[in-house]
């Protein structure tokens, strides 16, 4: 009982938000912080699963259970009804459209009460079918994009970190035992196989339904769920033990942890000394997500080297603060439009809005990701955004791009200001390019950042084997009359489409300049 008890509160809590327009973000999200808000004792993933599937029926459930009188007959005390509305609907769920069709759940007052009505319900279930001519409710939802709505591969990379004397060997021999066959490309991965990413080093692709969370090499931290896009900004920054680097937007750290692994992966003891100074500055702004932050990276055996720093990177991070700094990775809040398991909510959100204008904005609600080392068991592995989560997404998305816009250029252009600083990666998980190559176009247009030497580095220095590059036809419309140096800059841009790639929607671009 104490589960449904639990779903409950969450199920309350998204009624609510929905009442006032703010359901935003992934489904996931709103869940998680829910079963936060209400100090929920249930496991969230539990909850997760059955909420996402009552939400998703709700509507039809309420139909059903409305002819079969269930809500009309509840028994009351002191006057008041004894079970509530929205517990009657998830047991309804459970008996009428779970797999096992059983309420989970011993002997109780309020089962045996749904139970009187399960003969009655399934044949305003079978009745309702009929009208809406489907065999199964779920025909309803296939292709609307909510069916199919979960990455295509599982990316986890070896850290060697966690290795000893950064030999990763050991911990590669051990995947390929568990997942003893290899497929030469991501698109062939069935469960038990494994590829051997040609991008980024020490990347692997599993099945999604290969439960990598429960393996000793993931709960040692010898391996880390990080999406491969993901993991392209480190990789083109590619860091020595030397350099300092500032990761200006860092939590929940997936980047911050891989940049550590380029900087310490050969030495990782020596990186636990505790005499060295921290060469990797992280910046983040909200006090929670970099309380995740700072669990990540001691769970990813890093802390000794990186200095948290709580609070806004563009007016905390100083050049006396973080002095020497030579590269920095800036990731900042974008609107995730590249980003998984939100499509679901969204497709929601158009349908409650109905009106075609609204259609657009709400398919592209700020990114609001959950909190990685809560993610990382299920689904995708996905950043996190800026304090934009309370907030509804009434904008349209043209204004809601051009404010994210404005914040991305501010947060890499204060990196640029750093007069010792020769590289800078900007990334973000968005597929628009007002949040991508016209940020980079502002850049370069900018006096300041032209005085300071700032140029988009060529593709060789940014995965030139990677085939999607950036969007030529947004520096064309600027920088008309030189096709040539277009190109060049929208080849030293990547992109990744969502799922088409492999994974999530992604842009990274590196800057640079000679001192
Ligand atoms: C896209 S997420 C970063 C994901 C991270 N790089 C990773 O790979 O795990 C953006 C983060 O920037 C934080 N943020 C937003 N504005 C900020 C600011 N002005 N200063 C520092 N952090 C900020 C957000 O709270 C959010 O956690």
């Amino acid at each position: 009982m104490d589960f449904y008890r639990d779903a409950t509160w969450v199920l309350e809590y998204m009624e609510q938000q929905e009442a006032r327009g703010r359901i935003s973000g992934s489904l996931q999200t709103l869940v998680l912080r829910s079963c936060k808000v209400y100090k929920i004792k249930s496991n969230p993933k539990h909850i997760y699963a059955i909420l996402d599937s009552c939400w998703r029926y709700k509507p039809y459930l309420e139909k059903v259970m409305k002819r079969s009188g269930i809500l009309d007959d509840i028994p009351k005390r002191k006057g008041k009804p004894m079970y509530q509305r929205l517990t009657l609907l998830l047991l309804c769920h459970d008996m009428l459209l779970s797999r096992s069709k059983r309420i989970q759940m011993g002997k109780h007052p309020i089962k045996s009460y749904v139970l009187k009505y399960k003969t009655r319900m399934n044949a305003e279930l079978a009745r309702l079918k009929v009208k809406l001519k489907v065999k199964n409710l779920s025909e309803l939802f296939t292709g609307d994009g909510t069916d199919d709505d979960v990455p295509p591969v599982r990316w986890v990379r070896v850290n060697p970190l966690r290795c000893p004397k950064g030999n990763t060997d050991s911990v590669v021999d051990e995947l390929t035992r568990k997942f003893p066959t290899k497929v030469d490309s991501w698109r062939d991965i069935v469960p038990g196989t494994i590829y051997h990413d040609e991008f980024v080093p020490l990347l692997f692709g599993v099945h999604t339904q290969d439960k990598i969370t429960s393996h000793e090499l993931y709960k040692q931290g010898k391996i880390i769920i990080q999406d491969r896009a993901s993991c392209f900004p480190a990789t083109i920054l590619n860091p020595g033990p030397h350099d300092i680097v500032v990761d200006a937007c860092a939590a929940p750290g997936n980047k911050t942890t891989h940049v550590a692994s380029y900087m310490f992966g050969n030495e990782p003891d020596q990186g636990h000394s505790k005499d060295r100074k921290p060469q990797i500055h992280a910046f983040e702004k909200d006090p929670e997500r970099a309380k995740i932050l700072q669990k990540m990276v001691k769970t990813a055996g890093c802390a000794q080297n990186i200095q948290v720093n709580v609070g806004d990177f563009t007016k905390l991070a100083t050049p006396a603060l973080c002095k020497g700094v030579t590269g920095f990775i800036v990731d900042p809040s974008c609107s995730g439009s590249g980003i998984f398991g939100r499509k679901y909510v969204d497709s929601l959100n158009s349908r409650r809005q109905g009106a075609d204008s609204q259609k657009q904005g709400a398919k592209d609600n700020e990114d609001e990701d959950v909190p990685e080392e809560q993610e990382q068991d299920e689904d995708d592995n996905v950043d996190g955004d800026e304090a934009n989560n309370s907030k509804p997404t009434r904008d349209p998305l043209e204004t809601r791009l051009a404010k994210l816009a404005s914040f991305q250029f501010q947060v890499v252009k204060h990196a640029m200001s750093f007069p010792t600083a020769t590289r800078i990666v900007y990334s973000t998980c968005s597929i628009h390019a007002e949040e991508n190559e016209r940020v980079v176009i502002d850049l370069l247009l900018d006096k300041k950042v032209q005085e300071w030497g700032w140029t988009v580095s060529k593709r060789e220095r940014a995965i030139p084997s990677w085939p999607r590059r950036g969007l030529v036809s947004e520096f064309e419309e600027i920088f008309r009359d030189d096709k040539e140096k277009c190109q060049e800059m929208a080849d030293g841009c990547i992109r990744a489409l969502p799922k088409e790639d492999g994974g999530i929607g992604f842009f990274a671009v590196s800057f640079e300049r000679k001192l």
